[in-house]
């Protein structure tokens, strides 16, 4: 499939059979900023080229500038745009100490100095009546009003004073044509726009918009940092059972470590974790935190049994210490080829597949490294994710491909890959595939990288996986 065994040269031959995604959603917008940080790249400087680009497209229309903000970065960006533009109102929907970044807090303070010499007049609100004045001129005359209201941090319906200013603005638009309302990066609400000025890439919810690059580089959409994991549902739920259910398929009579150790991971994630093993293996489990499902025999069978324990479960990792003849062939097969839900596939699971005969389908995740890679027989890239292991892990498939950069020389040993797959499916079961591949190979390579400082290159799989809650502490 891919020429050379260089990470790099293979994510382009990769990204160039994808070709390029040009319009994203805000999620994945937001995974973006926070990678180009990621990168070191300093939120105040984009925030000051996304204001100025606003700044550079309505600097000449014709009328009075009032620019409703946010508590938010969108909102920031409206201060920024207010300071360029030195002649404005500022409509700031809640009170500064509201203000949620440093970015945005910094251009607040700025505005604030200015306002001394009434060029920039500033207004905080919790309710849309108390500038009734304001909408009361708006009636009639020329006013460009500026939403920096919401951006890509928009989550579900709009909430007061949101909503009823967004209303309000409709019904004004609606009365006086001369009204001209610009859009910061994203439409808040339904709110009617002549025009919104988004940043970097087109967004899905972009009605009528121009693109304005703020500086930030292609790579920041290329590698996986703390964007992609602060972008994770994990552990939202307060109910046992509803943060996830994971079960592992794997382990024989020649293996039975590695589903112990994928299901050690698992649990530090989700809250049901269950084995399904032969025997010889199951014995040997002493953690209670497991719900076990023992076979008879030397190697997994019984795809029946396996199927309907299965179904109650949310993510299947199969294929640890699964081992390769016919008889796990013949199971493995079966199974996939009969289990609809979301699957991880590891280690011995990725060499018995017959790949003319499976479905590719997306909720499918394989975590191969470069040898087992090579089994996987497919004509065009697949609907399912991929996570090819290596020094630099790629993460794609048909629509996406990324790098990470995570981890070290130390993750060689044997059972690091365990622990991989069952961080994987823990993931998985409240996220989609690509993010999950994509923030399980960072949270494992970043574990392994604390653990470098730590104590060198002596560490072991089980250190990796104490070390996940640490990982997650830090980045969420
Ligand atoms: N590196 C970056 O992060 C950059 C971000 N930029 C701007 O920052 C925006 C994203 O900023 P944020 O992530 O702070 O998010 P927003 O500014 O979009 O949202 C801010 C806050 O609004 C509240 N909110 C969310 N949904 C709501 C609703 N339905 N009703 C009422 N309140 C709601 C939330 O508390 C949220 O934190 C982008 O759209 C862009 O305009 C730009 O400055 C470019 C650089
Ligand atoms: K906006």
């Amino acid at each position: 499939m891919f020429r050379d065994d260089d990470e790099i040269k293979i994510f382009y031959e990769i990204k160039e059979k994808i070709g390029e995604k040009e319009v994203i959603s805000p999620k994945e917008m937001a995974i973006i900023d926070e990678n180009a940080e990621y990168l070191g790249i300093n939120r105040l400087m984009l925030m000051e080229n996304a204001g100025r680009a606003v700044y550079e497209e309505i600097k000449d229309k014709e009328g009075e500038f009032i620019i409703f903000c946010g508590v938010g970065n969108n909102g920031g960006d409206g201060f920024v745009v207010a300071r360029h533009l030195n002649k404005a109102t500022v409509i700031l929907l809640g009170k500064e100490d509201e203000i949620k970044t440093y970015e945005a807090r910094e251009n607040f303070k700025i505005l604030k100095n200015l306002s001394i010499f009434g060029n920039i007049k500033i207004r905080e609100i919790r309710h849309v009546n108390e500038i009734c004045d304001i909408f009361e001129r708006l009636k009639e005359g020329k006013y460009i009003i500026i939403d920096a209201m919401l951006g890509t941090g928009q989550r579900g319906e709009l909430r007061e004073p949101y909503k009823s200013v967004v209303s309000e603005l409709n019904k004004l638009k609606e009365r006086n044509k001369e009204l001209f309302i610009v859009s910061v990066d994203v439409e808040t609400g339904d709110l009617k726009i002549d025009l919104t000025v988004t940043f970097h890439k087109k967004k899905n919810l972009n009605k009528n918009a121009i693109i304005k690059d703020i500086g930030i580089p292609k790579e920041a959409e290329w590698i996986v940092g703390f964007g992609d994991i602060k972008a994770l549902n994990l552990i939202e739920n307060k109910h046992k059972g509803k943060n996830g259910k994971v079960l592992i398929i794997g382990g024989s009579k020649d293996y039975f470590g590695a589903p112990i150790l994928a299901g050690l991971a698992a649990l530090k994630i989700v809250d049901i974790v269950g084995i399904l093993s032969v025997d010889k293996v199951i014995r040997k489990i002493t953690h209670p935190e497991f719900i076990l499902y023992s076979l008879e025999g030397d190697y997994v069978n019984n795809v029946d049994y396996a199927l309907e324990v299965a179904d109650g479960y949310d993510v299947v990792v199969i294929g640890n210490g699964l081992s390769v003849n016919e008889k796990t062939k013949d199971f493995v097969n079966e199974f996939i080829n009969n289990y609809e839900k979301k699957l991880v596939i590891d280690a011995d699971a990725i060499k018995v597949i017959n790949y003319h005969k499976f479905d590719f389908r997306e909720d499918v995740i394989f975590t191969p490294h470069k040898k087992e890679f090579n089994y996987i027989k497919f004509s065009s890239i697949p609907e399912s994710t991929i996570l090819l292991k290596g020094k630099k892990d790629i993460i794609f498939n048909s629509k996406n491909v990324k790098i990470n950069l995570t981890g070290n020389k130390g993750m060689t040993k044997g059972g690091t890959g365990d622990v991989l797959a069952g961080l994987t499916g823990a993931i998985f079961a409240k996220n989609d595939p690509f993010i999950s591949a994509c923030s399980s190979a960072f949270i494992n390579g970043y574990a392994a990288d604390l653990l470098l400082k730590e104590k060198g290159s002596y560490y072991t799989p089980i250190d990796i996986i104490n070390k996940i809650p640490n990982v997650l502490r830090l980045i969420k």
